[in-house]
């Protein structure tokens, strides 16, 4: 399927229906106890959500004590990044506006780096695996590999990853209270189809919505929008993963007090997004409880845009009660970086390897 029209995309009636199913994990055998008839006892329920558009949710992921060890260990990394230890071992810090590089943080003024006590509200992220290059459409294999702790939990995703698409890539990201990622969508021909957040520390409502033929423009206009003000925090030769690792839309959230002079192609994507109030468009939230994983595949991966508003409350869909957000957030989103970057998908619309093969 090659510059499929928006009018033959086939989507899918009921996008929010699903299903849901408790699979039980049992405890390892190192840290359970043995049970007279030889089993290992106890063991933790995942709740997992199967959405018609590809989405899928599943709940309480890790056991409560390693949800707990990874939130720390997590934490230090950014800890040990803040506080300037340089080694060839070790990853860059970046610090990132937007999705693709776009500003929606209520807060640009400075160059953040501590994660705990700055009064930043700038994302930054950790890069682990794989780097794709934007300005030559090539992967990099020589770069920081995952770590084995990060690897342990890609191992727990073989109830639902198929073995072909096991993810070679994270990115650790911290979230101030508060702040979010603009509205975009992963590059269809360097990621492979699932792409997967794990989330830590605060819970927050993520976006979705049917991506639109504006939000094509952007995705193929020149890479100034897929590039943006990262700052690099550490001196170390090691460069890191572009934060656009997907094209993000510059669309301000309800209470952003970001003041980006937006282009007229950004008013334009704006006034797209916005075209419809909220509720009568696709538009979607989902909330994210810590130690949930979501994984975005088949139609919302390729055809729909997720982001996070940046602002203070969140609606929660089900009892309709404005909750604060309370705390940081933490996430670990995993891809499998393609070499070759190609994509085969039926969203050709917003896939650059499908718009390319006729566009060049
Ligand atoms: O933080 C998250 O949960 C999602 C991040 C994301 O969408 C991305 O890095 O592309
Ligand atoms: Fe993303």
């Amino acid at each position: 399927m090659v510059n499929t029209k928006i009018e033959d995309i086939k989507w899918v009636q009921k996008p929010w229906d699903h299903t849901s199913r408790i699979n039980h994990i049992p405890l390892s055998s190192t840290r359970g106890k043995l049970a007279s008839d030889g089993s290992i006892e106890g063991g933790h329920n995942q709740e997992i959500l199967e959405f018609e558009n590809g989405l899928i949710l599943i709940n309480d992921f890790l056991s409560n004590e390693e949800y707990d060890e990874l939130l720390e260990k997590i934490k230090d990394e950014f800890i040990v990044l803040k506080e300037g230890e340089e080694s060839s071992l070790k990853p860059t810090l970046s610090s990132d506006s937007g999705g693709g590089g776009e500003k929606n943080d209520k807060d640009n003024s400075s160059n953040h780096q501590t994660p705990k006590k700055s009064k930043s509200i700038r994302r930054q992220a950790i890069h682990y695996g794989p780097k794709y290059d934007y300005t030559t459409n090539h992967a990099s294999p020589n770069s920081i590999p995952v770590p084995k702790y990060i690897e342990d939990i890609i191992d727990k995703m073989i109830i639902i990853i198929p073995k072909n698409n096991r993810v070679n890539q994270a990115t650790i990201q911290f979230y101030p209270t508060g702040s979010g990622i603009p509205p975009h969508i992963d590059t269809h021909s360097c990621f492979d189809e699932y792409i997967i957040s794990f989330s830590l520390g605060g819970k927050v409502n993520m976006s979705f919505q049917k991506a639109t033929p504006v939000i094509a423009q952007k995705m193929f206009a020149p890479r100034r929008c897929l590039g943006g003000p990262t700052t690099s925090t550490s001196a170390s030769s090691l460069s890191t993963t572009p934060s656009a690792s997907a094209t993000s839309l510059s669309v301000p959230s309800t209470n952003s007090s970001s003041s980006s002079s937006s282009s007229v192609q950004d008013q334009a994507l704006e006034k797209d997004m916005h075209s419809k109030p909220e509720s009568e468009s696709s538009y979607h939230e989902i909330p994210l409880k810590p130690n949930s994983l979501c994984i975005m595949a088949k139609e919302i991966r390729y055809a729909w845009t997720h982001g996070i508003k940046s602002r203070s409350t969140d609606v929660n869909p089900i009892t309709n009660q404005i909750e604060k957000r309370l705390d940081d957030r933490y996430s670990i989103t995993f891809r499998k970086v393609d070499f070759d970057g190609k994509c085969n998908c039926d969203y050709g619309v917003w896939c650059d390897s499908q718009q390319k093969k006729d566009g060049e």
